[in-house]
């Protein structure tokens, strides 16, 4: 008797849903008009951001009725205003993968504006340590999107607080897995033919890119992290954002390690895929405050698609990111994701410069 690879239709499911949510985010891409609007953190999010988590939600409801959703965006600001509410429908009624067999298993379209509003508003789960919790990242790096850099369509499934499934879509990232960390990557990167990457990882299973857009699922080609022996050619990413990333300790802690390329910055987790297979090699997230927690939807899917291609994350501290205690990384605090053979050493020298030993 053949058994089915573990988790394979959660995985089918959300390769599909993040492909159609990119379909999406990359038509509002290249529209003029992004309906940006200002959360209360007066961090931003755009009608892309609000009409593929309503895309990848419905396709969760239906296939998996019973598992919980922890999502960054809510509907509020949109049942207050009409106009951005009728905006964000027009998009989503008309945004579909082209196989309508694909478009079966998602469940097919949302059906009215209210209902997209409600699907919006299901991610508000607390998430917590037992049972299936999905975390979805709609446009994780919204910063990045708005001024055509990188940008990803993250969602992962937590299963008692251990990530199982993870999906990042970037669709501004080269294709080939080769391609190095250059700073145009970080920038300027529109999906011109070429780009949009699908990485995704089943736990216990490895790590896989495949093109985001075009081909057959099946189609994902292995990845694992570059194999280092010398630091001193490494190349190591981290925020554009100086207030998401402590950028001055990294550059210390780089150059302690003897690491001489300068860091390429790069918005969201489309770092963690570019670690993943071997187009950089260490990712530094060092806190600028001690009161900001990290968000778990930044950070699921990323942090199993490094471990599953031979890499290490945790936190400053060296501990493991706890995905289990809620909406946020409440018990960590930043993120240090290297190869294996070199983690120790990067955090080491991380722990020496915070002052953390
Ligand atoms: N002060 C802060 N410190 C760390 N991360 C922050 C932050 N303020 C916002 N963020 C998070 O940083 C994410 C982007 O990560 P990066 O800096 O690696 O591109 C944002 O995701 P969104 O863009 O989905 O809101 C947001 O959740
Ligand atoms: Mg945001
Ligand atoms: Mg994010
Ligand atoms: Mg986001």
């Amino acid at each position: 008797m053949s058994t089915a690879a573990p988790y394979s239709r959660e995985l089918q499911i959300a390769q599909l849903a993040v492909q159609r949510a990119a379909i999406l985010t990359k038509r509002v891409f290249h529209d003029s008009a992004k309906g940006t609007v200002s959360k209360s953190d007066a961090s931003p999010v755009t009608i892309g951001d609000f009409g593929a988590q309503a895309l990848i939600i419905s396709a969760l409801k239906h296939n998996f009725p019973q598992d919980q959703i922890v999502a960054e965006e809510e509907a509020a600001a949109l049942r207050s205003d009409g106009a951005l509410s009728s905006q964000i429908w027009d998009l989503v009624k008309s945004t579909s993968l082209e196989s309508s067999e694909a478009e079966g298993l998602l469940g097919g379209s949302v059906p009215d504006e209210s209902a997209m509003l409600d699907l919006i508003d299901l991610g508000n789960s607390a998430g917590g340590r037992s049972g299936r919790v999905w975390t979805l990242d709609p446009i994780d790096g919204t910063k990045g999107f708005l001024r055509g850099g990188q940008y990803a369509v993250c969602l992962a499934l937590l299963e008692d607080g251990d990530v199982k499934v993870g999906v990042i879509g970037c669709p501004n990232l080269p294709v080939d897995d080769s391609a190095p960390l250059t700073a145009d990557i970080g920038s300027n990167a529109t999906d011109a033919t070429g780009r949009g990457v699908l990485f995704s990882a089943v736990k216990g299973e490895g790590a896989t890119s495949r093109p985001l857009t075009v081909g057959d699922l099946a189609d994902g080609k292995k990845i694992s992290m570059k194999p280092i022996t010398d630091l001193a050619s490494a190349s190591f990413c981290e925020s554009v954002e100086a207030g998401h990333s402590n950028q001055s300790e990294s550059a210390q802690i780089a150059q302690k390690l003897g690491i001489t390329n300068p860091s390429v910055r790069m918005d969201s987790q489309a770092k963690y895929g570019s670690i993943a297979r071997g187009a950089g090699d260490i990712y530094l997230r060092l806190p600028t405050s001690k009161s900001y927690q990290e968000k778990i939807w930044d950070h699921a899917g990323g942090d199993l698609i490094v471990r599953e291609a031979g890499g290490e994350v945790t936190d400053t501290k060296g501990n493991r990111l706890d995905f289990g205690v809620g909406r946020t990384l409440a018990s960590n605090s930043g993120v240090i994701a290297a190869p294996k053979a070199v983690h120790a050493k990067v955090l080491d020298v991380v722990q020496e410069v915070l002052g953390l030993k």
